[in-house]
């Protein structure tokens, strides 16, 4: 399939006109019939681009929309309450628990931190039935919104692995579905994030650092700006550009794990989320769908690993300070994708976002390898 070539719009954003990146939309219905056209759109998305818009508005993944409102229901009550609530039982593993802002390298690189809370429940423990989840959400009703978000996303995440396996012919046990079982301890888990407005945390506390992810596909939904990509390939402009929330529909994109577990042909999508609106507190809900511990892959430094080593390597890079993090090997934070732009940043911005645009470096080429 040609690569889509639209002049992408553009939107404002820091005194200077940002692409607002177009994709594909994979429609879901069509998908869970295995129909082959669609098929075909979601594995070339996934090849050529690294992420896709999932249209969710038809009779089966309504229900995906329903517990997407309701889990944001529940975060905003959450995340009102003093910290000493949220954080009861702290970070219990690293993808189970709460994290307060800051805990992590922020949006525009060495001296920032981040600017959002995040409380995660993992797919192993809900199914334990007693989720430790601070007392505040411990009750029937909040646990079975969480039950129901984790399990709509789970669904529908295997639904496109599958269709990526049929789409690359694979059969039996290797297809993808087949190194995701439920039953098979994976650090699979539903993320949600609170962004408090840059204008409270200033701009040292800001946003969410440019990655890929480790898991195999990510399932996002935000209704609100701040969410920036960078379309692989050279093709034209490729530089950080946004993606425009759409409604009924999910942002779906291709992690690490998908992409050594396809050879290294599907994409890994760069992303970071920036403060769009000073003013704004941003809620997302990602669901990180991620292979079984002990699948193995060849990993991005071509070092043959399992799926648990790969995320705990990842996860300790993300969460290190920036000098350590630096330390980590030389394709650990963008899984190995190359990219070439101008919006690299290498000191701290100066000054509040929302008073003066970030001082970026001024290069021809940025590769993460150099
Ligand atoms: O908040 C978002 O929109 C994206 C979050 C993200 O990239 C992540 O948690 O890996
Ligand atoms: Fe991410």
């Amino acid at each position: 399939m040609a690569p889509n070539l639209d002049p992408p719009q553009t939107v404002e954003w820091q005194g200077k006109r940002v692409p607002v990146w177009s994709m594909q939309t994979v429609n879901y219905e069509l998908l869970l019939s295995q129909d082959p056209a669609e098929v075909e759109k979601v594995l070339n998305a996934c090849l050529e681009e690294g992420y896709f818009y999932l249209d969710l508005q038809g009779i089966d993944g309504k229900r995906m929309l329903g517990d997407q409102q309701e889990t944001l229901k529940l975060m905003h009550r959450f995340f009102e309450q003093p910290i000493e609530a949220k954080n009861e039982f702290g970070l219990i593993s690293s993808h189970l628990g709460y994290e307060p802002v800051g805990s992590r390298v922020g949006a525009f690189g060495a001296g920032t931190k981040d600017g959002y809370e995040m409380l995660k429940v993992s797919r192993d423990e809900i199914q334990r039935g007693s989720p430790k989840v601070p007392a505040v959400i411990k009750n029937s009703g909040d646990l079975g919104v969480l039950e129901n978000a984790i399990g709509s996303s789970n669904t529908i995440c295997k639904v496109i692995l599958s269709a990526l396996s049929t789409g690359m012919n694979l059969t039996g046990a290797a297809r993808f579905e087949n190194s995701h079982r439920n039953d098979r301890p994976s650090t699979t888990t539903l993320s949600m994030m609170h962004y408090l407005p840059s204008e409270v945390t200033g701009a040292k506390k800001i946003g969410h650092q440019k990655h890929t992810d480790i898991s195999s596909l990510t399932l996002l939904f935000s209704e609100q700006w701040g969410l920036q990509i960078r379309p692989p390939g050279t093709c034209g402009a490729r530089e950080m550009g946004f993606v425009a929330p759409k409604p009924g529909c999910a942002f779906v994109h291709v992690g690490d794990s998908l992409r050594f577990a396809s050879g290294m042909k599907m994409q890994s999508c760069i992303h970071r989320v920036v403060p769009f609106n000073p003013s704004e507190h941003r809620y997302s809900i990602a669901y990180f769908l991620r292979a079984e511990d002990d699948t193995m892959f060849v990993d991005s430094e071509g070092r043959y690993v399992s799926a648990g080593q790969w995320h705990d390597e990842k996860f300790k890079a993300f969460t290190d300070p920036w000098m350590y993090q630096a330390m980590a090997p030389r394709s650990m934070i963008l899984g190995g994708m190359k990219e070439a732009g101008e919006d690299d940043p290498v000191a701290a911005p100066a000054a509040p976002v929302d008073a003066a645009p970030v001082q970026l470096e001024k290069r021809k080429e940025v590769s993460v390898e150099a």
